[in-house]
């Protein structure tokens, strides 16, 4: 009796003791879910699995957008589909190394379809268009490449020592300085931090301007704007939905003005949150 009390009783606790993040072991995802906070971090197999686990209540990290590669398309979608908020971001560095057996004939190399595309010259130049293959995730492919010498696996440096592999190159991205965004999700965003960013979605209506109008809610206010891109709505042929990103608070007066505005010109709009800006890693140094 009592046990099933207790149970019942630290579950909501426990919800909020834990970050749930993109796994196995090894992950860039993990590394930004340690980076948020210095909760326990629990891995999922899926970015489906992290959403329902921030669906259930818990914090989640998924990565959002990469400097060379941009949007991670799949949390997008899944943002859209989803009834969940964006509560923070972190941006990391993401340094690829080639993990695998030093000595064996490497025949394909494995790995996250982001970071596949991160260090496609490597793979066409270095290693003359090997074939790649795309998994869940960057440790996923080192657990592969762990069970199969001809595997190498596109995956971070602290991975190799998890994992026991050999690192065979490093710094192996296209562009040195390589950083991806992750969100911060929960059920519910931030208050005002004094420097905050907002996320939203929105549908435009079928009509010449359209999009236009949207956008001069925020340039008639100064607003700045630091991310948009569209993405099919999925429902038909040449319908798309937006994703926004601008400087400041969807509580604060001139962006709430701004949002009902905004509601004028849109067939659907979706706030997907007001959270602190990440610092830029760089900028840390
Ligand atoms: O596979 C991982 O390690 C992830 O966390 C996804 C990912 C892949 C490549 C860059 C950033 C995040």
């Amino acid at each position: 009796m009592l046990g099933g009390k207790f149970d019942f009783g630290v579950m909501p606790i426990l919800c909020l003791m834990v970050v749930v993040s993109l796994g196995p072991k090894g992950t860039f995802s993990e590394k930004a879910a340690r980076e948020w906070s210095d909760k326990k971090v629990r891995l999922e197999s899926s970015s489906e699995d992290v959403v329902k686990a921030v669906e259930e209540g818990e914090t989640g990290v998924l990565p959002f957008e990469n400097s060379l590669e941009g949007t991670v398309l799949r949390t997008v979608d899944l943002l859209a589909a989803h009834d969940i908020l964006i509560k923070g971001e972190v941006v990391i560095e993401i340094d690829h190394c080639l993990l695998g057996y030093s000595g064996s004939e490497i025949r394909e190399v494995v790995s996250h379809s982001q970071a596949l595309r991160q260090c496609r010259e490597y793979l066409t130049h270095e290693l003359n268009n090997i074939d790649v293959r795309a998994v869940s995730s960057t440790a996923k492919a080192v657990e592969l490449t762990k069970s199969e010498e001809e595997l190498a696996a596109v995956a971070p440096r602290e991975a190799a020592n998890e994992y026991g592999l050999d690192i065979l190159d490093e710094g192996i991205q296209d562009v040195k300085d390589n950083l991806t965004r992750f969100l911060v999700l929960g059920l519910e965003d931030c208050p005002p931090s004094g420097n905050d960013k907002t996320t939203l979605l929105f549908y435009v209506k079928d009509r010449p301007g359209s999009l236009y109008d949207s956008l001069g809610v925020f340039a008639e206010r100064d607003i700045n704007l630091t991310k948009l891109e569209s993405r099919p709505s999925r429902e038909k042929l040449g319908d798309y939905f937006f994703i926004l990103d601008f400087e400041g608070h969807r509580k604060d007066k001139k962006f709430k003005k701004a949002l009902v505005e905004l509601k004028n010109h849109v067939r659907d709009l979706k706030i997907l949150g007001s959270y602190p800006k990440a610092t830029n890693p760089q900028n840390k140094k």
